[in-house]
């Protein structure tokens, strides 16, 4: 069901003792009347730390990636049912680094989010252009293509388990946002996208967020727009303060 989200990619940042500190401050800190699911996505190796410190607290825990396959000779990569096995339900997939730095391709994608719904996890999808497509005015194409690709295939039901995140590559750790209309526009298309493709209730059920340099001086401005339900906070998620006031901007 549709509903306000905040997750905060901490990418490779944050040790062991970074990640209990953090999220002790996080816990003691956070606001216990907002009604928005919060998420952090630390590394793999903090991904235990983090699931039994929040084990009695409503935040979420999700990994940032995951390996197509069941198992098997794939050295230095991890699987669905390592992350299930300890109580991470939730993955990230499609972030553009790992379509940039790891060329994860949209099949290669399709397979990622086919395992994740097979082992019953919830995925955060990400999609985005680059400076150059909007530059074309090919943005629409592109993210269209990225959804189409990866997700499309996949039956109306398993919409209950995906959430969007559009993140225009040019404003990832730029510091240039997009505007709240530009953002706006995106998710409006991204839901349009959807409804043709399923219908009407499953478009408006899914949770769209914006991610890209999101600070807490313009988050209040993008989630403001009606279709932006929350974001995907980069850099400014490793502080809790800040991640906490982009919290309360929702
Ligand atoms: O996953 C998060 C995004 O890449 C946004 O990162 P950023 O907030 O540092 O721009």
């Amino acid at each position: 069901m549709r509903h306000s989200i905040v997750a905060g990619n901490w990418k490779m940042h944050k040790n062991a003792q970074e990640t209990t500190d953090f999220l002790n401050e996080l816990i003691e800190k956070l606001p216990s009347d907002k009604e928005v699911e919060i998420i952090v996505a630390p590394s793999f190796t903090n991904l235990l730390i983090a699931a039994k410190h929040l084990e009695h607290t409503n935040i979420g825990v999700a990994a940032q990636n995951m390996h197509q396959a069941e198992g098997g000779a794939f050295t230095g990569e991890i699987s669905a049912d390592m992350l299930t096995s300890i109580g991470t339900h939730i993955v990230l997939l499609g972030h553009s680094e790992r379509r940039q730095y790891f060329k994860e391709t949209d099949s290669i994608l399709a397979a990622k989010a086919d395992t994740a719904l097979k082992h019953n996890m919830r995925i955060i999808f990400c999609v985005g252009e680059e400076l150059k497509d909007r530059q074309n005015k090919q943005y629409q194409n592109v993210v269209y293509y990225q959804l189409k690709d990866a997700l499309f295939h996949l039956p109306k039901a398993a919409w209950e388990n995906i959430v969007i995140a559009y993140e225009p590559v040019w404003a990832i750790g730029t510091g240039e946002t997009a505007t709240a209309e530009q953002a706006q526009e995106m998710h409006k298309f991204i839901r349009e996208q959807i409804e043709y493709q399923y219908d009407r209730d499953t478009a408006e059920s899914v949770s769209i967020l914006y991610g890209g340099s999101v600070k807490p001086e313009n988050a209040r401005e993008i989630f403001s727009k009606p279709d932006v339900d929350g974001g995907l906070i980069g850099g400014a998620a490793l502080h809790p303060d800040d991640f906490i006031a982009i919290i309360n901007a929702v």
